[in-house]
């Protein structure tokens, strides 16, 4: 369960940093955790598809691939099935997780506690909750809004070395972030979407700096574009002709569109499909996701739906690939292990400096 409330709000911020997060960890104290609970709503796109759209309604899909993950538990180490420790590799590591007022922080600092890392009890945030302190996950985290915050983050990396950040905030700051993670030479997992993403990667490559940047930290989501990514690769132009619909559903408070939709659809454009990105329909209303594309009313704050169909151009061929996640534990899960890989990358001074997702499933960096 997430926990997140307002402690105090001192009238001058404070900053304070743990001299203990260098612990060493034993073999017992990180474990592998199976907290996918793999139980499927379906909501199968045959008998009751998203229906603002057309063709998507009442055929029966050539092929449905469909994710479903329900409940949003945490880690837990009782579920393990096998165990990686973190002393082992002598990768201790403290996270400092940036945005962790927000749905995905307070997931993944529970994640990270869960999984024996360190959380520094300080976090960029808002404007407006600067200054706070906040109990997220049992910890007292410190917010820091935009000022002040590379004095900050150079004190913080000087009394913890082997730090990496986790962000996850909003779309608005995804580059002016980078940039300061960049200059003050802290490595950084960047879970936020939006910004200018080409600018994103600039940044990381000038600095020599090390990242993990993804839209989309849900392992089972990234093996499902990677195997898109490499369709693509190996019959490009497969599907040309085919017309695209795509749509996605997120809670009402998302504020960009699905980077992770945006992803497939390029993986599409490689298959020789003609879509343009303003295509992509956006479902933010609660009620026509109750309604319409069946989220459960509980994950109405906190899901992500995608369905991408194909036609073919004489409309005797369809397919329908479907992702959908309620909740948050399959992100953060990934972003730990986003984190403990981009660590390992930075102790072993790898050539390569920017990661994906991809490379994290591909070198089996998965707990
Ligand atoms: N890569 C992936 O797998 C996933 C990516 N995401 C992406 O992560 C991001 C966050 O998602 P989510 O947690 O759902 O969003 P929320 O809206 O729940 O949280 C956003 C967080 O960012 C903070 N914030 C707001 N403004 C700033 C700022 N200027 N600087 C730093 N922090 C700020 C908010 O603080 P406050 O509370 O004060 O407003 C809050 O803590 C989004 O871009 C989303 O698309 C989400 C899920 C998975
Ligand atoms: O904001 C979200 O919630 C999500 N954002 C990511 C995206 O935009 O692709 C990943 C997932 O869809 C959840």
């Amino acid at each position: 369960m997430s926990s997140f409330s307002i402690l105090k709000s001192p009238s001058k911020p404070l900053f304070f940093v743990s001299n203990q997060l260098e612990k060493q960890f034993s073999a017992s104290d990180l474990h592998v955790s199976q907290f996918i609970n793999g139980q499927q709503f379906h909501k199968p796109s045959i008998s009751k598809p998203f229906t603002s759209t057309s063709s998507s309604i009442n055929k029966k899909p050539i092929t449905a691939i469909t994710a479903t993950q329900k409940n949003d538990k945490p880690l837990s180490s009782s579920s393990s099935s096998m165990s990686l420790s973190v002393s082992e590799e002598n990768l201790a590591f403290p996270i400092m997780v940036n945005g962790c007022t927000g749905k995905m922080g307070k997931a993944i600092i529970e994640a990270g506690v869960s999984a024996g890392l360190q959380v520094v009890p300080v976090s960029f945030g808002s404007e407006s909750k600067s200054g706070q302190i906040v109990e997220v996950g049992g910890k007292e985290i410190h917010i820091y809004g935009p000022s002040r915050r590379e004095n900050i983050l150079t004190s913080l990396l000087k009394e913890n070395p082997n730090m990496i950040v986790i962000d996850f905030t909003v779309p608005a700051t995804v580059n002016a972030n980078a940039e300061l993670y960049s200059k003050v030479g802290v490595p950084f997992v960047m879970g936020t979407t939006g910004g200018d993403r080409e600018m994103l990667y600039n940044t990381v490559e000038k600095s020599k700096g090390y990242a993990v940047i993804s839209p989309q930290m849900g392992k089972q989501v990234v093996a499902f574009i990677a195997a898109m990514d490499i369709m693509a690769e190996q019959f490009p132009g497969a599907f040309s002709g085919y017309s695209l619909e795509v749509i996605e559903s997120h809670q009402s408070s998302k504020l960009d569109p699905s980077g992770t939709a945006k992803d497939v659809i390029k993986c599409f454009q490689k298959l020789g499909i003609s879509y343009e990105l303003d295509q992509m329909q956006q479902v933010r209303d609660p009620e026509q996701q109750l309604e319409m594309v069946g989220v459960p009313e509980e994950h109405l704050q906190g899901h992500a739906f995608h369905v991408y169909h194909l036609t073919s151009p004489d409309k005797t061929v369809s397919f329908e690939f479907q992702h959908n996640v309620c909740g948050t534990s399959i992100y953060a899960e990934g972003a730990i292990d986003a984190a403990i890989f981009l660590a390992k990358k930075v102790q072993s001074k790898a050539d390569r400096h920017i990661y994906s997702m991809i490379d994290v499933l591909r070198e089996g960096n998965m707990r």
